[in-house]
Protein backbone atom coordinates (compact mmCIF):
# COMPACT_ATOMS: atom_id res chain seq x y z
CA UNK A 1 0.00 0.00 0.00
CA UNK A 2 1.26 3.23 -1.18
CA UNK A 3 0.22 5.65 1.31
CA UNK A 4 1.55 3.21 4.35
CA UNK A 5 4.43 2.64 2.64
CA UNK A 6 5.02 6.81 2.35
CA UNK A 7 3.53 6.89 6.14
CA UNK A 8 6.70 4.86 7.52
CA UNK A 9 8.99 6.95 4.82
CA UNK A 10 7.63 10.18 6.54
CA UNK A 11 8.06 8.71 9.79
CA UNK A 12 11.68 7.74 9.02
CA UNK A 13 12.84 11.28 8.21
CA UNK A 14 11.11 12.46 11.03
CA UNK A 15 13.38 9.95 13.53
CA UNK A 16 16.27 11.00 11.68
CA UNK A 17 15.46 15.33 11.98
CA UNK A 18 15.05 14.95 15.45
CA UNK A 19 18.33 12.69 16.08
CA UNK A 20 20.24 14.75 14.04
CA UNK A 21 19.07 18.35 16.14
CA UNK A 22 20.34 15.97 19.19
CA UNK A 23 24.34 16.41 19.99
CA UNK A 24 26.38 13.73 21.67
CA UNK A 25 24.56 11.03 20.18
CA UNK A 26 26.65 8.17 19.19
CA UNK A 27 26.17 7.14 15.60
CA UNK A 28 26.40 3.43 16.06
CA UNK A 29 23.08 4.13 18.68
CA UNK A 30 21.03 5.65 15.66
CA UNK A 31 19.66 2.99 13.52
CA UNK A 32 18.13 1.35 17.33
CA UNK A 33 16.77 5.00 17.98
CA UNK A 34 14.85 5.38 14.69
CA UNK A 35 13.67 2.04 14.89
CA UNK A 36 12.12 3.05 17.79
CA UNK A 37 10.38 6.39 16.58
CA UNK A 38 8.94 4.32 13.48
CA UNK A 39 7.17 1.35 16.17
CA UNK A 40 6.03 4.13 17.84
CA UNK A 41 4.22 6.01 15.33
CA UNK A 42 3.12 2.45 12.90
CA UNK A 43 1.26 1.38 16.74
CA UNK A 44 -0.53 4.68 16.37
CA UNK A 45 -1.24 4.02 12.56
CA UNK A 46 -4.84 3.43 12.36
CA UNK A 47 -7.48 3.29 8.95
CA UNK A 48 -9.86 6.18 8.89
CA UNK A 49 -12.79 5.52 6.70
CA UNK A 50 -14.88 7.94 4.97
CA UNK A 51 -18.16 8.14 2.92
CA UNK A 52 -18.45 10.28 0.47
CA UNK A 53 -21.31 10.64 -2.55
CA UNK A 54 -20.36 9.87 -5.92
CA UNK A 55 -21.83 11.60 -9.19
CA UNK A 56 -24.28 8.81 -9.61
CA UNK A 57 -25.45 9.40 -5.84
CA UNK A 58 -23.88 6.26 -4.69
CA UNK A 59 -21.99 5.83 -1.06
CA UNK A 60 -18.20 5.00 -1.86
CA UNK A 61 -16.07 4.47 0.85
CA UNK A 62 -12.63 6.28 1.01
CA UNK A 63 -9.90 4.44 3.43
CA UNK A 64 -6.78 6.60 4.25
CA UNK A 65 -4.17 5.65 6.74
CA UNK A 66 -4.05 8.27 9.32
CA UNK A 67 -1.96 8.57 12.80
CA UNK A 68 -4.06 8.70 16.42
CA UNK A 69 -3.23 10.78 18.93
CA UNK A 70 -1.11 9.25 22.12
CA UNK A 71 -3.94 8.08 24.69
CA UNK A 72 -5.67 10.51 26.82
CA UNK A 73 -4.67 11.20 30.43
CA UNK A 74 -7.09 9.23 32.70
CA UNK A 75 -8.09 11.25 35.81
CA UNK A 76 -9.00 10.30 39.22
CA UNK A 77 -10.58 13.74 41.25
CA UNK A 78 -10.06 14.63 44.89
CA UNK A 79 -11.84 17.10 46.65
CA UNK A 80 -9.37 20.18 47.14
CA UNK A 81 -7.56 21.20 50.33
CA UNK A 82 -8.13 25.02 51.55
CA UNK A 83 -4.82 25.80 50.68
CA UNK A 84 -5.25 24.55 46.86
CA UNK A 85 -5.00 27.99 44.64
CA UNK A 86 -5.98 26.57 41.46
CA UNK A 87 -7.82 24.03 38.83
CA UNK A 88 -9.09 21.04 40.15
CA UNK A 89 -7.57 18.16 42.21
CA UNK A 90 -6.79 14.62 41.54
CA UNK A 91 -4.20 12.40 39.88
CA UNK A 92 -3.53 11.61 36.75
CA UNK A 93 -2.07 8.68 34.32
CA UNK A 94 -0.96 8.45 31.08
CA UNK A 95 1.04 5.90 29.15
CA UNK A 96 3.22 6.85 25.44
CA UNK A 97 3.46 10.32 26.53
CA UNK A 98 7.60 10.15 25.62
CA UNK A 99 7.96 8.34 22.82
CA UNK A 100 10.13 5.22 22.58
CA UNK A 101 12.89 7.58 20.82
CA UNK A 102 12.78 9.97 23.59
CA UNK A 103 12.59 6.98 26.19
CA UNK A 104 15.81 5.16 24.78
CA UNK A 105 17.36 8.22 24.75
CA UNK A 106 16.78 9.53 28.06
CA UNK A 107 17.31 6.39 29.53
CA UNK A 108 20.50 6.01 27.87
CA UNK A 109 21.85 8.79 28.66
CA UNK A 110 20.53 9.50 32.06
CA UNK A 111 23.81 8.28 33.88
CA UNK A 112 25.66 11.50 32.00
CA UNK A 113 23.32 14.03 32.04
CA UNK A 114 22.50 13.37 35.62
CA UNK A 115 25.60 13.08 37.46
CA UNK A 116 24.45 14.36 40.44
CA UNK A 117 23.93 17.40 41.64
CA UNK A 118 23.22 16.04 44.89
CA UNK A 119 23.52 12.55 45.83
CA UNK A 120 20.66 11.05 48.52
CA UNK A 121 21.26 7.30 49.34
CA UNK A 122 21.32 5.77 45.73
CA UNK A 123 19.30 9.06 43.97
CA UNK A 124 20.87 11.46 42.19
CA UNK A 125 19.31 14.06 40.43
CA UNK A 126 20.26 17.16 38.57
CA UNK A 127 17.99 20.47 37.97
CA UNK A 128 16.07 20.58 34.63
CA UNK A 129 18.45 23.67 33.32
CA UNK A 130 21.83 21.95 34.04
CA UNK A 131 20.32 18.64 31.92
CA UNK A 132 22.26 18.58 28.52
CA UNK A 133 19.66 16.57 26.61
CA UNK A 134 17.32 18.80 24.21
CA UNK A 135 14.74 15.82 24.54
CA UNK A 136 14.49 16.51 28.49
CA UNK A 137 13.28 20.00 27.68
CA UNK A 138 10.81 19.53 25.01
CA UNK A 139 9.58 16.75 27.06
CA UNK A 140 9.04 18.72 30.21
CA UNK A 141 7.23 21.20 28.08
CA UNK A 142 4.99 18.58 26.61
CA UNK A 143 4.29 17.50 30.55
CA UNK A 144 3.67 20.98 31.43
CA UNK A 145 0.72 21.53 28.14
CA UNK A 146 -0.37 17.73 29.39
CA UNK A 147 -1.07 18.68 32.82
CA UNK A 148 -2.16 22.15 32.59
CA UNK A 149 -5.09 20.59 30.47
CA UNK A 150 -5.81 18.01 32.56
CA UNK A 151 -6.61 19.76 36.05
CA UNK A 152 -7.84 23.09 34.11
CA UNK A 153 -5.21 25.18 35.67
CA UNK A 154 -3.04 27.90 33.94
CA UNK A 155 1.10 26.75 34.66
CA UNK A 156 4.22 27.91 34.63
CA UNK A 157 6.91 25.53 35.48
CA UNK A 158 8.60 26.30 38.80
CA UNK A 159 10.82 23.24 38.81
CA UNK A 160 12.75 20.49 37.32
CA UNK A 161 15.04 17.06 38.15
CA UNK A 162 16.33 14.56 36.01
CA UNK A 163 16.84 12.02 39.14
CA UNK A 164 18.31 8.20 38.76
CA UNK A 165 17.70 5.70 41.80
CA UNK A 166 19.47 3.13 41.88
CA UNK A 167 19.73 -0.24 43.86
CA UNK A 168 22.42 0.34 46.30
CA UNK A 169 25.74 -1.65 46.73
CA UNK A 170 25.12 -3.30 50.51
CA UNK A 171 27.23 -1.87 52.88
CA UNK A 172 26.90 1.75 51.19
CA UNK A 173 27.87 4.53 53.56
CA UNK A 174 25.41 7.15 54.61
CA UNK A 175 25.27 10.14 55.33
CA UNK A 176 22.79 10.26 58.06
CA UNK A 177 21.73 14.12 57.74
CA UNK A 178 20.34 13.26 54.35
CA UNK A 179 16.53 12.64 54.16
CA UNK A 180 16.04 9.36 51.89
CA UNK A 181 14.42 9.20 49.03
CA UNK A 182 11.71 6.86 49.70
CA UNK A 183 10.21 9.07 52.88
CA UNK A 184 6.63 9.79 52.79
CA UNK A 185 6.20 13.51 51.81
CA UNK A 186 3.87 16.29 50.38
CA UNK A 187 5.66 17.85 47.17
CA UNK A 188 3.94 21.44 48.65
CA UNK A 189 5.73 21.32 52.11
CA UNK A 190 9.44 21.23 49.93
CA UNK A 191 8.11 24.54 47.89
CA UNK A 192 5.04 26.27 48.51
CA UNK A 193 4.79 27.43 45.23
CA UNK A 194 4.36 23.79 43.43
CA UNK A 195 0.91 23.18 42.84
CA UNK A 196 1.32 20.17 40.21
CA UNK A 197 3.81 17.43 40.44
CA UNK A 198 4.44 15.58 37.16
CA UNK A 199 7.00 12.63 36.83
CA UNK A 200 7.84 11.03 33.32
CA UNK A 201 9.44 7.41 33.99
CA UNK A 202 11.69 6.00 31.27
CA UNK A 203 12.09 2.78 32.24
CA UNK A 204 9.66 -0.81 33.11
CA UNK A 205 9.26 -1.53 37.22
CA UNK A 206 9.11 -5.18 37.21
CA UNK A 207 11.83 -5.56 34.34
CA UNK A 208 14.46 -2.81 34.17
CA UNK A 209 14.45 -2.19 37.98
CA UNK A 210 12.52 -3.83 41.01
CA UNK A 211 10.82 -2.09 43.26
CA UNK A 212 10.45 1.90 42.74
CA UNK A 213 6.71 1.60 42.69
CA UNK A 214 5.31 5.41 43.32
CA UNK A 215 3.12 5.04 45.98
CA UNK A 216 0.01 7.54 47.63
CA UNK A 217 -0.66 7.74 51.28
CA UNK A 218 -4.16 5.80 50.26
CA UNK A 219 -2.37 3.03 48.91
CA UNK A 220 -2.90 4.10 45.28
CA UNK A 221 0.54 2.48 43.34
CA UNK A 222 1.81 3.15 40.10
CA UNK A 223 4.18 1.72 38.70
CA UNK A 224 6.63 3.70 36.35
CA UNK A 225 6.60 2.31 32.72
CA UNK A 226 8.69 3.86 29.98
CA UNK A 227 7.03 6.73 28.62
CA UNK A 228 4.43 7.41 31.52
CA UNK A 229 3.77 10.29 32.96
CA UNK A 230 2.03 10.89 36.49
CA UNK A 231 0.44 14.21 37.39
CA UNK A 232 -1.12 15.25 40.92
CA UNK A 233 -2.12 18.34 42.25
CA UNK A 234 1.00 18.59 44.92
CA UNK A 235 -0.76 19.23 48.16
CA UNK A 236 -2.43 17.23 51.27
CA UNK A 237 -4.57 15.23 49.40
CA UNK A 238 -1.25 13.32 47.25
CA UNK A 239 1.26 12.58 49.92
CA UNK A 240 3.48 10.12 48.64
CA UNK A 241 6.66 8.10 48.78
CA UNK A 242 8.68 5.81 46.34
CA UNK A 243 9.24 2.48 47.45
CA UNK A 244 12.62 1.51 47.62
CA UNK A 245 14.78 0.37 44.37
CA UNK A 246 15.91 -2.95 45.24
CA UNK A 247 17.47 -3.96 41.92
CA UNK A 248 18.52 -1.83 38.69
CA UNK A 249 18.27 1.24 38.38
CA UNK A 250 15.38 3.41 37.41
CA UNK A 251 15.43 7.08 36.09
CA UNK A 252 12.32 9.52 36.35
CA UNK A 253 12.10 13.65 35.02
CA UNK A 254 10.31 15.20 37.67
CA UNK A 255 8.93 18.56 37.22
CA UNK A 256 7.04 20.88 39.40
CA UNK A 257 4.37 23.64 38.39
CA UNK A 258 3.11 26.71 39.66
CA UNK A 259 -0.37 28.48 39.14
CA UNK A 260 1.02 32.00 40.11
CA UNK A 261 2.08 33.42 36.87
CA UNK A 262 5.70 34.99 37.14
CA UNK A 263 5.91 38.90 37.31
O1 LIG B 1 10.45 9.62 41.40
C1 LIG B 1 9.27 9.58 41.78
O2 LIG B 1 8.47 8.73 41.38
C2 LIG B 1 8.76 10.60 42.77
C3 LIG B 1 9.79 11.53 43.31
C4 LIG B 1 9.22 12.51 44.28
O3 LIG B 1 8.26 12.23 44.94
C5 LIG B 1 9.79 13.85 44.43
O4 LIG B 1 10.88 14.10 43.89
O5 LIG B 1 9.16 14.69 45.08
FE1 LIG C 1 7.35 13.99 45.67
Amino acid sequence: DDSLQQLVEDLRQEAREEFESIKGIDASELDGYVDAFVADGLSRITRRVSMELDDDGEAQAQFEWVQRERRPTVVAPLPCPDTHRCGVCGRASSRHVASPFEVALISNNAEEAAPGLFHQRGKTARALEDVQLPAVMSLARRALTITGTTFNASLTLAGGLLTRIAAEPDGALQAPSQKPYWEAHVDQDNKQAYDYSALVYFEDGGVDFEGGALIFEDGETILPRRGRLVAFSSGPENGHRVARVERGARTALALWFTCVQPE
